[in-house]
């Protein structure tokens, strides 16, 4: 497992892209028969990527967390972004499809993740943050979470939203998940930008055309950097960074946040004609 610590407002602003991408950007987390980790020091979020193929990868222990197995004070929740697969929690196995969410209770001792088909792998994306209870472990079809439209034609950033775990869905500690699909011609996310002080943020891009890229933005609002970013990357956004990305095509992403509270509307918004 990988870790990254923090970075002030003051040192971000002079960083070279090399630097920005080393403390930002994860480049490589979906790799065929692995399962990868990345420990941020932001909410102390563990973002990560398994990809069964011909057998079944287990949620290990590592031991950096010094705990007597990866769940013992965390939660973790999962997307998949990939081929149909399951995963099996303590002997209850969950078929997990594209876009599907669940969601693994604190205190779960054997995870593992199964792809149904080894050439059309399952891609699952991970998020683990620290739990103080345990809430049920919890599975969420893609059809079960109410779309959210938001955007338009007009200002190339329509898109649909599902929310997965949050206050108002899956009930979790401190973990806030879901993802944005942006309609073909739409290539904007999260515009007008916003921060949260409160919660940090990854994002995590898929369904983008591996010959197309997209620029991510990120910084204070007044101060922003932009990261080039390409498909099943993630990248890391501090509590006082916008997190904003325009594609030069349509994909979707997975955004997850770790923090103070759970209220997916606590944005404060920054007037498009006031960013710099
Ligand atoms: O705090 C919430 C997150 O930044 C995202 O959910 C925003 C987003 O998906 C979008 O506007 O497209
Ligand atoms: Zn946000």
């Amino acid at each position: 497992m990988k870790q990254r610590y923090h970075n002030s407002q003051k040192e971000v602003k002079g960083m070279n892209t090399a630097e920005l991408r080393e403390q930002f950007l994860i480049e490589e987390l979906m790799k065929n028969g692995e399962v990868v980790f990345t420990y941020s020091h932001y909410d102390r979020i563990i973002v990560g990527g398994a990809v069964p193929t011909t057998k079944a990868l287990a949620l290990e222990n590592y031991p950096m967390l010094k705990a007597d197995f990866f769940l013992e004070r965390r939660e973790l929740g999962v997307i998949n972004v990939g081929g149909e697969g399951s995963i099996t929690v303590d002997g209850t196995t969950y078929d997990v499809a594209k876009k599907d969410c669940l969601y693994i209770s604190r205190g779960s001792k054997e995870v593992s993740f199964t792809s149904v088909s080894a050439s059309e792998p399952a891609q699952f994306y991970i998020l683990s943050a620290p739990a103080h209870k345990e809430y049920p472990t919890t599975l969420m079809k893609e059809a079960a979470a109410t779309p959210v439209v938001l955007g338009s034609a007009d200002t190339s950033n329509h898109r649909t939203i599902h929310k997965y775990i949050y206050a108002d869905g899956i009930q979790s500690c401190q973990l806030v998940m879901g993802l944005t699909t942006l309609t073909t011609g739409s290539v904007w996310n999260t515009m007008p930008s916003h921060t949260h002080d409160r919660r940090m943020e990854a994002y995590f891009y898929f369904d983008l055309a591996e010959d197309q890229t997209l620029f991510h933005f990120m910084g204070e609002p007044q101060e922003t950097r932009h990261l080039l970013v390409h498909n099943h990357q993630a990248i890391i956004s501090p509590p006082w960074s916008i997190h904003s990305g325009c594609g030069t095509a349509s994909y979707s992403f997975i955004w997850g946040m770790g923090g103070e509270n759970q209220d997916y509307g606590d944005m404060d918004i920054i007037k498009i004609t006031d960013i710099k």
